[in-house]
């Protein structure tokens, strides 16, 4: 992966305020004519990551993870944010958008067809209006977000499990806690925000896996995404 472009300033996530979610002066790196971005949302553990192998199998989506560039990105040697990483992700807090975006346009341009066509499943971002309005506004806007909608019961459940075999340093009682918290109050607004736009398809996330997926599929059809034959 290639290095990422220094954050000026990084915003303390608590002081800083959620800007609008309103389009800047800059244009899109990305034509959303040529490349396809679908957003996948849902809590901590909600299935997020399940989804997207089925989805990636049938649509064709290169599939980006924007928790996966972040635990990749905190590995790397000689990251200058790598402390800065682990310490957010323990805390269940969203690290500064700089670091985040930057890690997904890097992603996308290297996945990128030569003729400038992509189609891309951006999975567990954006969590933060910031990060939303940024990236819609400066990377690409995207096509439609799918939510996984879950009580925290069932996450909670699925995440102590998953914990036994991960080595995820959050998938303890203590962190699930907080991220619950960070996902209630950050990330459910950049969902309502698109839901008042009509951009969402909204799926429980209750059910088997299968279960699950058919109602993605029916929910995409309606925003007028297609299976890839
Ligand atoms: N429909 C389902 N029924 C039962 N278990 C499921 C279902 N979907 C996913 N799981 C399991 O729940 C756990 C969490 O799923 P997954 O990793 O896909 O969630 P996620 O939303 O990507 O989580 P995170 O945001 O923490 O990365 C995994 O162990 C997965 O196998
Ligand atoms: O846009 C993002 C996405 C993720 N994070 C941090 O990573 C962890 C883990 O994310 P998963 O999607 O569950 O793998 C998340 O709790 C955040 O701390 C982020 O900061 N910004």
């Amino acid at each position: 992966m290639s290095a990422i472009i220094p954050p000026t300033g990084l915003p303390d996530p608590i002081l800083q305020p959620d800007p609008p979610l309103t389009s800047s002066n800059t244009s899109p790196v990305f034509d959303p004519e040529k490349v396809t971005v679908v957003y996948i949302l849902g809590g901590p553990g909600s299935g997020k990551g399940t989804q997207s192998a089925h989805l990636v199998q049938d649509y064709g989506f290169v599939h980006l993870s924007a928790g996966d560039l972040l635990r990749a990105e905190q590995d790397r040697s000689g990251s200058k944010y790598g402390q800065l990483i682990k310490d957010y992700i323990k805390d269940g807090q969203i690290v500064p958008m700089e670091v985040t975006v930057k890690l997904l346009e890097n992603a996308m341009h290297a996945k990128m067809s030569n003729d400038g066509i992509g189609r891309f499943l951006i999975d567990g971002f954006p969590r933060k209006m910031d990060q939303a309005a940024f990236f819609e506004s400066s990377v690409c806007h995207s096509r439609c977000t799918i939510f996984l909608d879950c009580p925290e019961d069932v996450m909670k459940e699925r995440l102590l499990n998953r914990g036994k075999t991960s080595g995820r340093s959050d998938d303890n009682e203590e962190s699930i806690k907080k991220r619950f918290r960070t996902f209630v109050e950050t990330s459910m607004p950049v969902v309502e925000y698109f839901e008042k736009e009509g951009r969402v398809v909204k799926v429980s996330a209750v059910g088997t896996e299968q279960e699950v997926y058919e109602h993605v599929v029916e929910g995409l059809a309606a925003q007028g995404i297609a299976p890839q034959k």
